[in-house]
């Protein structure tokens, strides 16, 4: 079953036009990544993906810019990940005192992206690999059956990333990330997307993608 469909669109901002006339489906169980060169509309069609589907659908997002409250704590920003789950005054409540079920749940999602020590620290105190393990921690916080990911792991180094992927493989049926890492790419992917110059240039499996035609879309 297709989760969302773009069909034949054109995708920009104001009057510029970033991907001309796409077409794009995301299937219930596909793991999709985007590459291409910096600029080349990763972000637009995520953020279009995720419009479309967020009505209907449970997304976890990971934004590149991560959206956190710096002023705020890992634990305060973790729980934002379902603040639309429960009404004002829960909310409000917990964010004076957070439940202890709740900060229980959160601790576990921290251990798991290694960021355990870290619950009651400011996210304007972290590194810039923690603030992106807290914006990856908020999202498994949320769950649900998509995740949609941009540049998720771009802050950490190449283990810490294969892990993490590997996470997002097991807590989310769906994915859709952009990522720049090809290796990584190739090994999280069931569904590469190679956007350039405007167009959605291959879209296929990994296996049938040979690595020239991937160096092809960051050439010159
Ligand atoms: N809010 C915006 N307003 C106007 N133009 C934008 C906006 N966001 C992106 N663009 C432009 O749209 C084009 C595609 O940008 P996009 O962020 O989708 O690329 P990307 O492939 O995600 O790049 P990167 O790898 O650097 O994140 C770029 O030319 C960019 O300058």
């Amino acid at each position: 079953m297709s989760l969302t469909i773009l069909d034949n669109e054109t995708l920009g901002y104001g009057r510029t036009a970033v991907l001309s006339e796409v077409s794009f489906a995301l299937a219930e169980g596909e793991r999709v990544v985007l590459l291409g060169r910096s600029g080349a509309g990763k972000s637009t069609l995520l953020n279009a993906v995720h419009d479309r589907l967020a009505p209907a659908h449970r997304v976890a997002l990971v934004p590149q810019d991560h959206a956190l409250v710096p002023q705020l704590s890992v634990l305060r920003n973790v729980l934002m990940g379902r603040l639309d789950d429960h009404g004002a005054l829960y909310n409000l409540t917990n964010l004076l005192r957070v439940r202890a079920g709740d900060r229980a749940g959160v601790a576990k999602v921290l251990e798991a992206v290694g960021l355990g020590p870290e619950i009651d620290r400011p996210v304007h105190a972290l590194s810039g690999g923690q603030r992106q393990r807290v914006a990856l921690a908020r999202a498994w916080w949320r769950g649900g059956p998509v995740l949609i990911g941009d540049e998720p792991v771009s802050a950490v180094d190449e283990t810490q990333a294969g892990v993490l992927l590997e996470q997002a493989r097991s807590r989310f049926p769906t994915a859709m990330l952009a990522l720049h890492d090809v290796g990584l790419a190739r090994r999280f992917a069931t569904r590469l997307v190679g956007i350039r110059r405007g167009a959605i240039l291959f879209d296929a499996a990994p296996e049938d993608l040979s690595d020239a035609e991937i160096a092809a879309l960051y050439a010159g």
